[in-house]
């Protein structure tokens, strides 16, 4: 019998033991372990099966492409289970990588582990190693096309991002599936609002991490965008359609700045690291050149601030009775706010700010069910995202420069300036600003930084960001 028991400090080894897609039933078998410790899957599941067989059955370049995709999701999903021991070896068990799968891996985990290495206290830049199998077992080499019909698979959140960017795509004409990961019923609720095709891909966690975590394993944030992101490219290519697509601004590229507890020096940490253009250029290319030439992945609001995503999304009110951007509503485990918008997170603080400038009052206000800024118990909250006496909130909130040009916006307009949270700004933190730096016309001017395919940004012209 084993006698295996969950001792964090004790473990030596995280194994990627095996992994595994069944066509017919349409599900992913991520196996992972520690040590000779019980065997952790999670299971992830793509509604449309049997996929290999019939008339419609994959021919072999894709079935190929498949367990490429199958792989790297594995290689990906195993940070959750990664981080409860860190331990300082990591094996892979059923299959060899070479060294530019582990030059990505270890960019995803040392980054994406960024939050978690910070408020635990670790430092994770020398200890995550890759082992590089054998060329002859690592099988690289440059992928071909696949002739992928041309389709996108559109990542939704359930917030006002991905609402954005599939209106930007209805209207450009371009067939798009709405597509999200897990049981969430707010997102189910905003996808039928699309009027668009579904796919809802289910997700299973191992249900030890749970277990693992009570017995004291460490725990903090992932990059959930990364498993995310390898989830929806393996179902892309078991759908056979060319791109996929996320909704990630160019905000999402900058951390908090954290100042050295002794003052002296500061460091960057990315609560959303791989929604930020690192991930998101590393993952892309990587996708390109190692699982399907053809299969393209990129985020259509790459170019934009959160504001300019926040003033698209102001423009129509189709969503208003659906959405929500609070990520209390997306636990696992645990409370969900009752009403869609908790109204005291960073993130319900800053979409409500970044709205504000964009939206009459009254609709606001009525999408929150409260005013956030004529709230005193707010005050503190506001001051984080402004970078006032604080550093910016690990959650997915927009630049301080961002809030602070909102904050001022709304200080100049009749019908916010005497709310509690504004006027306070107003008089106590304006006067310390560079007026040069609080313009918001300069923060709507879209980048050039982006993987968008030339010809869909062609077409895109200036509609994001008139
Ligand atoms: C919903 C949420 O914000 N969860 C974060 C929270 O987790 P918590 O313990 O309070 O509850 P659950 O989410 O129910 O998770 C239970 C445990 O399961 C583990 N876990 C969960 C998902 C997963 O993919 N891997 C896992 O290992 C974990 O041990 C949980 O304790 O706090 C956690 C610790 O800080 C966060 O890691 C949880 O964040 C989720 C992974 C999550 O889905 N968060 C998104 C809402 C989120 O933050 N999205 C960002 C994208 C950031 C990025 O890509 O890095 C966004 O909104 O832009
Ligand atoms: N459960 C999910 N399944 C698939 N994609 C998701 C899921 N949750 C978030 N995403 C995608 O991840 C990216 C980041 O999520 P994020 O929460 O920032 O976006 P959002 O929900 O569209 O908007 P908001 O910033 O207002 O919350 C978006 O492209 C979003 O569509």
């Amino acid at each position: 019998m084993n006698k295996w028991s969950f001792q964090r400090d004790a473990i030596e080894a995280f194994r990627f033991v095996r992994c595994g897609f069944d066509p017919e039933t349409g599900i992913a078998t991520l196996v992972y372990a520690f040590d000779d410790g019980p065997e952790l899957v999670e299971t992830i599941t793509v509604p449309g099966a049997p996929f290999f067989n019939g008339d419609a059955g994959l021919d072999a370049a894709r079935v190929a492409a498949v367990e490429r995709a199958l792989r790297l999701l594995h290689l990906i999903a195993g940070v959750s289970y990664y981080k409860a021991a860190v331990p300082g070896e990591i094996r892979i068990d059923s299959y060899g990588i070479d060294a530019d799968t582990a030059a990505l891996l270890e960019t995803i985990y040392v980054n994406g582990l960024g939050e978690f290495a910070y408020r635990n206290g670790l430092n994770l830049h020398d200890r995550i190693k890759f082992p590089v199998a054998r060329v002859s077992e690592a099988h690289p080499g440059e992928r071909a096309s696949l002739g992928l019909r041309q389709h996108a698979l559109v990542a939704i959140g359930g917030g006002k991002d991905s609402l954005v960017s599939i209106e930007a795509l209805r209207e450009l004409g371009v067939e798009q599936t709405v597509a999200w990961i897990g049981g969430s019923q707010l997102i189910r609720a905003c996808a039928n609002r699309t009027g668009l095709p579904t796919l809802n891909i289910g997700r299973a966690l191992a249900p030890e991490l749970f277990e693992y975590n009570r017995q004291g394993a460490w725990n903090g944030h992932i990059p959930v965008t990364a498993v995310n992101s390898a989830i929806l490219v393996l179902a892309a290519l078991l759908h056979g359609v060319d791109q996929v697509v996320f909704s990630n601004e160019r905000s999402a590229s900058y951390g908090s700045i954290i100042i050295a507890p002794d003052g002296r020096g500061t460091d960057e940490v990315n609560h959303q690291w791989s929604k930020g253009w690192a991930f998101e250029q590393a993952f892309g290319e990587y996708v390109e050149r190692r699982v399907a030439a053809d299969l393209h992945y990129y985020s259509l609001l790459r170019p934009l601030s959160e504001l300019a995503v926040a003033r698209q999304f102001a423009r129509s009110d189709r969503y208003d009775a659906h959405f929500s951007s609070c990520n209390r509503n997306f636990h696992i485990l645990g409370e969900r706010p009752a009403n869609r918008w908790c109204g005291v997170c960073p993130k319900c603080h800053f979409v409500f700010l970044a709205l504000a400038p964009f939206m009459p009052k009254p609709r606001l206000v009525g999408i929150f069910g409260r005013n956030l800024l004529d709230d005193e118990d707010q005050i503190a909250g506001y001051d984080a995202l402004l970078e006032y006496r604080d550093h910016k909130p690990f959650e997915c909130v927009g630049e301080g420069r961002e809030s602070r040009a909102a904050m001022a916006l709304l200080a100049t307009r009749a019908e916010w300036r005497g709310d509690l949270v504004v006027e306070r700004f107003a008089r106590e933190i304006l006067p310390q600003l560079d007026r040069d730096e609080l313009a918001i016309d300069p923060l709507l001017v879209p980048d050039d930084g982006h993987r968008i395919p030339p010809a869909l940004r062609e077409r895109l012209g200036a509609r994001l960001s008139d």
